[in-house]
């Protein structure tokens, strides 16, 4: 024992944490971190030694996103990516964790057709993915959706401003909410909130227009290049660490050099075998 604190009174994060065991997040957490200010991370992850990891590291939200179809499947958008597809990396990264909340984000096409679509959609992650919560993109339009899926008994996580899976009909990877279509934001902030999502995402959202739908939400905020106000942040863990070569969006920071990292392994590994240097004696069995 390392703490005289049951384990039930025990935060996940915050004052107390360093006490284990640590329990699962649960949403009613993140509401209180932001009423104390404290802002908090999420990371995507897809697969069992990434979500182990960030969950060990106090990520304390993890999203299985639908940036799969980009950063696992090799699509160019994340429009053709299945629930088929997305469902065993949910499972993978469900089983792997002990503290983080897991997100399942809804594909394209899994949600829009009716409230009792998305209810079918989240109900199937949530039994056959084992996840904690699921996410959609979309404001008042999608206030029916959300309001049926929570209304079962499961979290729903908004996301609003920049919505990749409308890319076409937003004319491309572009700021939202900027000059009067600020007000739209709001309202679909605010509207999401009242249909009971515990969170909402920001994506490319100019920051004063997120600072102040952050103030007047009490569900927490998720930005994603939508400036310093937001309650939590959010990236990709590819383009946080490095793994993506490609040129990254502004919002991302790179906190190692992970393609870097494996691709000298890789090269050495190959001119070791090529060299004859590997296996050496003590790789070899007799
Ligand atoms: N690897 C990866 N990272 C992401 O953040 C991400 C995905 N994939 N896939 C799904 C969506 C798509 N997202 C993206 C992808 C690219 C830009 C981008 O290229 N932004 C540029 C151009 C902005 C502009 O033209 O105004 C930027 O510099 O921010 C933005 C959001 C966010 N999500
Ligand atoms: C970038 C985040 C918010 C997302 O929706 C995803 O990874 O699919
Ligand atoms: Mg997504």
């Amino acid at each position: 024992m390392t703490s005289h604190v049951p384990v039930e009174e025990q935060a996940p994060y915050g004052a107390g944490a360093e006490r284990k065991p640590a329990r699962r997040v649960r949403v009613h957490h993140l509401r209180e971190l932001k009423q104390r200010g404290e802002p908090w991370p999420m990371l995507t992850a897809y697969d069992m030694f990434t979500a182990k990891i960030f969950d060990e590291a106090g990520i304390p939200v993890l999203l299985v996103g639908d940036s799969a179809a980009n950063t696992v499947f090799g699509y160019s958008s994340s429009l053709p990516v299945s629930v088929e597809e997305l469902m065993p990396l949910v499972r993978a990264v469900t089983r792997s964790v002990s503290k983080a909340l897991v997100v399942a984000d809804l594909p394209f096409g899994s949600y829009q057709i009716s409230p009792e679509q998305a209810l079918t959609t989240a109900v199937r992650f949530m039994k056959d993915g084992q996840a904690h919560a699921v996410k959609l993109e979309g404001g008042r339009r999608f206030a029916p959706h959300v309001e049926a899926i929570t209304a079962a008994g499961v979290p729903v996580m908004g996301h609003i401003g920049f919505t990749p899976q409308s890319e076409h009909n937003l004319g491309g990877y572009r700021v939202q909410g900027r000059g009067d279509a600020a007000e739209d934001l709001v309202a679909d902030a605010l509207a999401l909130q009242e249909a009971g999502a515990f969170a909402v995402v920001l994506e490319m959202v100019p920051a004063e227009v997120a600072k102040r739908i952050t103030a007047e939400l009490v569900i927490p905020t998720v930005g994603i290049g939508a400036g310093p106000d937001c309650d939590a942040q959010v990236l990709v863990w590819q383009d946080m660490a490095g793994m993506n070569q490609g040129k990254a969006p502004r919002f991302v920071k790179r906190y190692a050099d992970l393609a870097g990292a494996l691709s000298r392994a890789a090269g050495q590994f190959a001119a070791e075998v090529r060299g004859g240097e590997f296996p050496g004696p003590e790789h070899v069995f007799h």
